[in-house]
């Protein structure tokens, strides 16, 4: 009806009915979410240049490979942000978010340089940023944690806040361009770019830090914070697009989520299929985020590899994923099996990791290596494509909003935990080795294929919840002519 209303007060055509207008707003949108995927792992393919040279071991690795979402968990900065986009709009929260990421990306590249080996504030961050290492210690800090870990840690969870910000914000936006167009392909391009940045990060990376066989683990870094400086700009620049589009649709024009709000959390709490979704995510993505940060010193460990080496092979995991997601999603819209591709997503990562835990360092063999990142690029295409547009199935649209920010919290605590989790298990289980090419990953991988058994069980009773409450999860998105015929006829009999 609003919309009806909508159309026939405003018969004039929006800027966002001209396509070169709503996908340049596309690109700009997605671009920044592609540098934000770039600076995420831009460290990920040099941790072995980080304890050579910064003396960063597993521990202090893996506690600050965690720290990007400290404050969304515990600071609760996920919801705030809900808020904030939803009180001052996409606009402003872009911009925002944009510059919190900049922030957050200048201090943590100014951790890795010489100049802050050199300050004071070194010396303060190793006398005064300390709290016990104990088993039950879960912040970003430790004492005898190597001070630009510490600074860095602080850094990337300032960006982190922006990372995540942008994520919804990004959404929004692409509701707001696409809505009743090409709304999924535009979102399965967004994630597919982003997929894309992390890609040039395990060729990039590696190959930039040790250009002219002068190893600077700041200068990676250093690129990536400007081009989260670009990303600011893309953002400003989409802002007088999205002013312009606002002003065309009038005040009351702007495409609005129902508006985040603390009493929804008991309806979406209370309802059990949201539970399996939540977990079913924290599950997956725990062993696919947390994992990419380790991957490349994995491959390094188990085929006897360069990082620039190990960063060529990881690239086709993001390459595949980048290539096939926008691919599944329009399958899904066409055809559906939503909860078929969640199982078949869980059980492709359960082979992957438990190859990389015992077929790969029994063969340290290039094509299986190969092989199972393929399989998990497929794995990693499959669980988003069907995962996200899933959730409108099975919350209340009015929830919709509040369910995603929900959704995203939990899964930020996997996200924290596992990657300290494994840097924790990858220590114990190597006791007194050196050398970052020493590490065996045979533990840690368990542990990441235990997260898929646990996402696969959970599938398995999402499909089973589907066929007897009729979620719709396996119906396609975009219903067939013959399945509209048939409702026409049936409506008309
Ligand atoms: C769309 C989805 N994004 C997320 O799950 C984010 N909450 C996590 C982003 C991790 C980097 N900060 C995805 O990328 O599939």
């Amino acid at each position: 009806m609003a919309n009806l209303q909508k159309s026939i007060s405003s018969p004039q055509e929006l800027l966002r009915d001209k396509a070169w207008a709503r996908w340049t707003a596309l690109v700009l949108l997605a671009s920044a979410m592609f540098f934000a995927y770039i600076f995420v792992d831009v460290l990920s393919p040099l941790q072995e240049y980080l304890q050579s040279t910064k003396g960063w071991d597993p521990s202090a690795y893996g506690r600050f490979a965690g720290s990007e979402t400290f404050l969304n968990v515990f600071v609760f900065f996920l919801i705030f942000a809900g808020i904030i986009l939803d009180k001052m709009g996409v606009r402003f929260t872009a911009i925002l978010a944009g510059a919190v990421m900049v922030a957050g990306g200048f201090i943590n590249y100014y951790a890795l340089t010489d100049s802050f080996m050199e300050s004071g504030l070194k010396n303060f961050m190793d006398d005064f940023v300390n709290l016990p290492d104990t088993w039950w210690n879960i912040t970003p800090f430790y004492d005898g944690m190597p001070a630009s870990a510490k600074l860095s840690a602080i850094g990337f969870m300032i960006f982190g806040c922006g990372c995540e910000m942008s994520g919804i914000t990004v959404s929004r936006g692409i509701v707001k361009w696409f809505e009743g167009k090409e709304m999924a392909l535009a979102m399965g391009i967004e994630m597919a770019v982003a997929r894309l940045g992390v890609a040039v990060v395990f060729l990039g990376s590696p190959a930039i830090a040790t250009f002219r066989d002068n190893i600077s683990v700041s200068r990676p870094i250093a690129l990536s914070v400007l081009l989260l400086l670009i990303g600011l700009i893309g953002f400003i620049v989409y802002s007088f697009m999205d002013k312009k589009l606002e002003n065309e649709m009038g005040s009351n024009g702007e495409v609005k989520d129902d508006p985040f709000k603390i009493s929804d959390l008991k309806y979406i709490f209370s309802s059990k299929v949201f539970w399996i979704v939540a977990l079913l995510c924290v599950l997956y993505y725990s062993a696919i985020f947390p994992f990419q940060k380790y991957a490349n010193n994995m491959l390094q460990c188990n085929l006897g590899i360069s990082a620039e080496a190990a960063g060529r092979v990881f690239f086709v995991f993001p390459l595949g994923a980048a290539a096939i997601t926008p691919l599944l999603g329009n399958f899904l819209d066409r055809k559906g099996k939503g909860a078929t591709m969640l199982i078949w997503g869980a059980i492709l990562m359960i082979i992957c990791h438990l190859t990389f835990a015992f077929v790969l360092p029994a063969t340290r063999s290039a094509v299986i290596a190969y092989s199972a990142i393929v399989l998990l690029g497929i794995s990693f295409s499959l669980v988003p494509a069907s995962l996200w547009p899933s959730v409108p199935k099975l919350v209340d649209n009015r929830l919709l909003g509040s369910a995603y920010a929900v959704i995203f919290w939990i899964q930020n605590i996997g996200l924290y935990a596992f990657p300290m989790i494994i840097g924790a298990v990858l220590a114990a289980t190597n006791p007194g080795v050196e050398n970052a090419m020493d590490y065996n990953y045979t533990v840690p991988m368990l542990v990441f294929a235990s997260l898929g058994g646990l996402a696969l069980i959970l599938g398995i009773i999402l499909k089973a919840l589907d066929a007897k409450k009729h979620y719709g999860l396996e119906l396609p998105n975009i219903p067939s002519e013959k399945s509209l015929e048939a409702e026409v006829e049936s409506a008309e009999g």
